[in-house]
């Protein structure tokens, strides 16, 4: 790494500023998108390994990453790590961490600030294997990629200032301080929707505290969790810091969870995978020495409510962005619309004209709103939830599969009721869940009748309701008269209550708190 001391510190006294999106009505921009994107289009079929140890590790089996646009088109052929391959990898990052965790904290942010810079020089690069791997559009990809550049960013200037001296009452005759010092082990396992952003978020905490980590990336998306390893290698980060370990989620994911020698796991992810980590992590393994801790997010049923004073059109504008960006593949989409009676049929109309605009098709056009759902068995999921939402409400726009890829129609059913199974599970696609409420206090309580709690908007133009939405809508982002996904590393730090996780905030200046201990150390003067 090239960054001397003093330039990490000086840059981190510059305060942060989140990345700015690409403004892709620039020709300039698009021309710069275009290229990538043929560029990536001609590295698409490579095989990748393993890296255990700075060790590149091409295993016999291999599983291919498609594209869910063209499934015939192979994005790439990813190694397979087995159990043995798990735990050697933990043994690896366990040596690791005894020389790593004593790297200076300004050493360690320096790899976040280079890492960024190489991520901003690649972003179209980065963007396009996204739009090619998960079916973003490009104002998504670049959203995702932006997030991820502000991850580093804020994380290195957050480790900087937990280096540093931290406020402890001073008594006669001794010299007192508080340090942060990191735990262990790092098991890094992101979902496959945030493909950059989560995963660089995830990984630069743990390795900036002085954590070492195994990244398992999502079997959807480890191409671009391999660019990330390609720049952590460019950025000169010793070898073992951060080892790549594509593999099957529960066989690879289990291994990990249970091996002794991990202190903990950060989790992002579905509710059931991340109750079935919360369970194993609980369970004390032979030979381990610390109750392994689990920083875990989790999934969300997020709605959009409106009452009779909200500006209707600004709200129908949010209640389909909220549904369907990303296909509605967000954690913090809004797949519930909650409408009070008044103005329900007015609201509803706005929805229904809106979503029949949007377009769907080939992510890699500049023009297309919404791609491909994931995967096979996620559109199949999608599919079946629609069946039984034709049974809980009235379709009114959407309900097809469309194409040859993973294409689903967004798909909108009225007249749901609040506990219908499509208006109460994470159904995870384009489909929006329309509520009727009798009135605000109505409205209100079915927002928090879910077992979760994770994002949330509320359209009021009333003074004395947005003061009682604030104290009482009960999720962990709440955004007042705007839609309820895009939250801004530093700005909206995000993480939710209740079943969307462990209450963390990625993002947030209490987030790598999670990625540490504190010792307190006293000297007698
Ligand atoms: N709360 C948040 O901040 C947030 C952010 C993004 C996504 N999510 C949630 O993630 C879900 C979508 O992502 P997904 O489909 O990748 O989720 P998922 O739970 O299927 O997979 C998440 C990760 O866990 C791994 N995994 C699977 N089985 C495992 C096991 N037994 N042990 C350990 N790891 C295992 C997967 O390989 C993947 O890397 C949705 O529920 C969404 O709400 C939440
Ligand atoms: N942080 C993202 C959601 C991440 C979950 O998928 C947002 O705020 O929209």
């Amino acid at each position: 790494m090239t960054t001397t001391t003093n330039n990490i510190f000086t840059r981190a006294q510059q305060p942060f500023i989140n990345a700015a999106f690409t403004d892709f009505s620039q020709e300039a921009a698009q021309r710069a998108q275009i290229e990538a994107l043929e560029q990536v289009k001609s590295e698409l079929g490579q095989t990748y390994p393993l890296i255990i140890n700075g060790k590149k590790i091409k295993t016999a089996e291999t599983f291919a990453s498609v594209n869910p646009s063209n499934p015939s088109q192979v994005i790439g052929y990813f190694s397979k790590a087995s159990v043995e391959q798990a735990n050697e990898a933990v043994q690896v990052a366990a040596r690791t961490f005894e020389t790593w965790k004593h790297v200076p904290a300004e050493e360690r942010a320096g790899y976040l600030f280079a890492a960024a810079d190489l991520m901003k020089e690649r972003r179209f690069y980065i963007n396009a294997w996204m739009i090619y791997e998960v079916g973003k559009s490009w104002v998504e990809a670049d959203a995702d990629t932006a997030e991820a550049i502000d991850f580093l960013e804020f994380y290195a200037r957050e480790a900087l200032r937990l280096s540093g001296e931290q406020p402890v009452v001073q008594v006669e005759g001794e010299k007192n301080a508080l340090v942060y010092i990191p735990l262990g082990v790092a098991a890094v396992i992101p979902p496959w929707n945030f493909p950059c952003a989560i995963m660089v978020g995830m990984t630069s905490a743990a390795f900036v505290t002085g954590n070492t980590a195994i990244l398992k990336p999502a079997s959807t998306a480890p191409a671009i969790a391999y660019q990330f390893m390609r720049i952590l290698e460019e950025v000169g980060l010793p070898a073992g810091v951060v080892n790549f370990l594509p593999g099957s989620g529960s066989v690879i994911g289990d291994t990990l969870v249970d091996n002794p020698l991990v202190r903990f796991i950060a989790f992002t992810g579905s509710r059931d995978v991340g109750l079935r980590i919360f369970e194993r992590a609980s369970k004390h393994q032979k030979g381990q020495r610390w109750l392994k801790r689990t920083i875990l997010e989790m999934g969300g049923k997020d709605a959009v409510v409106v009452d009779e004073t909200a500006d209707l059109e600004a709200a129908a504008t949010a209640i389909v962005a909220s549904a369907f960006g990303f296909q509605g593949q967000k954690c913090s989409a809004g797949s519930r619309a909650i409408i009070v009676e008044q103005v329900y049929d007015e609201v509803l109309a706005k929805v229904v004209e809106k979503t029949k605009k949007l377009t769907l098709g080939d992510p890699t056009q500049p023009t297309t709103y919404m791609g491909p759902v994931v995967d096979e068995n996620a559109m199949k999921k999608i599919l079946d939830y629609i069946e039984i939402g034709k049974g809980e409400g009235q379709l009114l726009v959407g309900g097809n599969h469309r194409g040859s890829g993973y294409f689903i129609e967004p798909t909108v059913i009225a007249n749901v009721d609040s506990h219908a199974r499509i208006a109460q599970e994470e159904i995870f696609g384009p489909v929006l869940a329309v509520i009727k409420a009798k009135d605000f206090d109505d409205a209100l309580h079915i927002a928090n009748d879910t077992e979760y709690g994770l994002t949330g908007a509320f359209f009021t133009q009333n003074a004395q309701r947005l003061e009682r939405v604030k104290a009482e809508y009960h999720v962990g982002n709440l955004y007042l008269n705007r839609k309820c996904t895009g939250a801004l590393v530093g700005v909206q730090p995000f993480g939710g209550f209740n079943m969307s996780g462990t209450d963390s905030k990625a993002g947030g200046n209490d987030y790598l708190l999670l990625f540490t201990q504190a010792k307190a150390i006293s000297v007698k003067k």
